[in-house]
């Protein structure tokens, strides 16, 4: 066995807790009824939509317990291969505090390709149809939940929860030191929607604006099972994670520290 990249140490399988090989809690179904951890002071009640910039919507406790522990053990196995997590090197020479790994399509900086040709040249694992469809349940529950008599309560010119159809995932690993700096997600030939889950620890999540990575911005507290999607006017707005708060989630869904966040996205590529 390899020895772990830093951080992925605390990635691994806790006491008693799931693994990759045992039988789990089953796929992602439908969104959450069950609530996933408790809920914070202010503005954060589970399960209710929250715009947070136009197309830019916050789905509080959105996956179940069963839901997160599922995806755990999923992005538990998919870590070790056969592309392996890893800290992605950027042109610059510098290297990203999160660790990924990718489904469907291979992300480095800054483009799509079905091999890891930075890693290990292998093909990433196909993105598997059951989250495809929790893609499509992601998008129904942030945009067409709220009003499902007016057409425009999602996005427009981009596409519906039925015609959603992610082709990739990318996988993100926060341990405690870990941050994403502000940035666009601008490497996909198509503006459909953006659909984050948080797994985890807690962290802060910085949504800005279009035109710059600076103010204004909104800071919001994305924790654990929270659903996030962005698109239509929001869909290349600037974000970053500038802060995970250590110790915060609930080692019930399998993870025993750190933070999780699997973005579905569409690319618009062919091949
Ligand atoms: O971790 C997050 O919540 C955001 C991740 C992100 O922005 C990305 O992977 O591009
Ligand atoms: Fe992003």
């Amino acid at each position: 066995m390899s020895t772990p990249l830093p951080g992925f140490e605390s990635f691994g399988t806790p006491a008693g807790g799931p693994t990759a090989g045992e039988p789990t809690a089953g796929e992602p179904t439908a969104a959450g009824s069950e609530q996933a951890s408790g809920e914070q002071a202010g503005s954060r009640t589970t399960g209710t939509r929250r715009e947070i910039a136009p197309g830019a919507v916050h789905v509080p406790g959105w996956l179940t317990l069963a839901q997160q522990q599922t995806l755990v053990v999923a992005c538990r196995d998919w870590a070790r291969g056969p592309v392996p997590i890893r800290h992605t090197k950027l042109p610059n020479g510098g290297v990203m505090s999160v660790q990924t790994v990718c489904l469907g399509w291979h992300w480095q900086p800054y483009a799509y390709t079905r091999t890891a040709d930075d890693v290990n040249g292998a093909r990433v694992t196909e993105l598997p149809s059951w989250l495809v469809e929790l893609g499509r349940k992601a998008l129904v529950a942030a945009y067409r939940d709220q009003d499902p008599a007016a057409a425009d309560t999602y996005p427009p010119h981009t596409c519906t929860p039925d015609t959603y159809t992610p082709d990739t995932a990318l996988i993100n690993f926060y341990d405690d030191q870990a941050k994403m700096g502000m940035h666009q997600d601008k490497d996909e030939r198509s503006d459909a929607p953006v659909v984050s889950l948080s797994i985890g620890d807690r962290c802060v999540f910085r949504f800005g604006n279009t035109a710059t990575r600076t103010r204004p911005y909104t800071d919001i507290e994305l924790a654990s099972g929270d659903l996030f999607v962005f698109g239509g006017p929001s869909r290349f707005a600037y974000h970053g994670v500038p802060k995970v708060r250590p110790g915060t989630g609930d080692p019930a869904t399998g993870l025993a520290g750190g933070r999780l966040n699997i973005t579905l996205r569409m690319t618009g590529l062919k091949g």
